[in-house]
């Protein structure tokens, strides 16, 4: 299987309107040597840019929805098209990922479940998912989960629980915790037996520089490949089936114990 991560740059000189289109293009380009394209978290304005939150948020079948499902469908990949801030009509704000298969169809819609900022920024501005998702594609099953949610192997627990087999993680990951990026990343692959991709941005936007390294992991832990900081395309070709053959060859995820008591004192 092959994927291509497109760690695009946000930089707020940028409108978002011609981010957009660069990156159809950059998904286009793909055509013919990807089975999977991926995006990052918040690409459109920046996840740290949160003035822009509010008067960029779109419905879910928005202008990035309609340019994404094009994109798709046009070069015939499945597509996860990172996440953008959905304005819910009932609700409030939703930093929601989309996924579409190569016909365009949207296969799934995630919204992120845990917020980041504390008692500021998107965990404020926006709210919470509630929902796991996972995506069957023909070669493997997606689990889907994005930035912070990395600190939270629970989460992960879930996906894998529902039949994860590669995880998949946008994010917009700020430079000054790159180390924990990297570390996040191959705990999650490791601890879940799973292959993990996951895609960041580059550029600097709120004035917050942006890691950029995205990274594939494959579920010995072991860095397949990763990026460096700048705008770049990181293509691999991976073994879907390496996930089997290691959960049976090294079956410690079948030694979980669910539901331990708590201490007597
Ligand atoms: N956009 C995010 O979720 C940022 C997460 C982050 O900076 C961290 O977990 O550290």
């Amino acid at each position: 299987m092959r994927a291509s991560l497109i760690q695009i740059a946000v930089n707020e000189d940028e409108s978002v309107v011609s981010r957009r289109v660069r990156a159809v293009d950059l998904v286009r380009e793909q055509s013919g040597s990807a089975d999977l394209v991926v995006l990052p978290e918040l690409w459109t304005t920046g996840a740290f840019a949160y003035e822009a939150f509010g008067t960029e948020a779109e419905p879910l079948e928005g202008p990035t929805y309609e340019a994404m499902a094009k994109a798709a469908s046009e070069a015939g990949v499945w597509l996860h098209a990172g996440s953008i801030p959905e304005r819910d009509p009932d609700g409030p704000l939703y930093n929601t990922s989309l996924l579409f298969s190569p016909s365009g169809d949207l296969a799934a819609a995630y919204r992120k479940i845990h917020r980041f900022g504390f008692d500021k920024g998107e965990a404020v501005l926006m709210g919470a998912g509630r929902e796991l998702v996972t995506v069957r594609l023909p070669q493997t099953t997606l689990g889907v989960a994005t930035c912070y949610d990395l600190r939270f192997p629970e989460l992960f627990r879930g996906l894998v629980g529902a039949g994860a087999e590669t995880l998949v993680v946008p994010a917009g990951w700020p430079e000054r915790r790159r180390s924990h990026w990297t570390l996040l990343a191959q705990a999650r692959a490791v601890e879940n037996q799973a292959f993990v991709l996951a895609c960041g941005t580059a550029g600097t936007h709120a004035g917050v520089p942006q890691a950029g390294h995205s990274i594939v992991v494959d579920p010995w832990g072991e860095v397949l490949a990763q990026a460096g900081p700048g705008e770049e395309v990181l293509s691999v070709e991976f073994d879907p089936a390496q996930v089997a053959k290691i959960r049976e060859q090294f079956p410690a995820l079948k030694d979980r114990v669910l539901g331990l008591e708590p201490p007597r004192r």
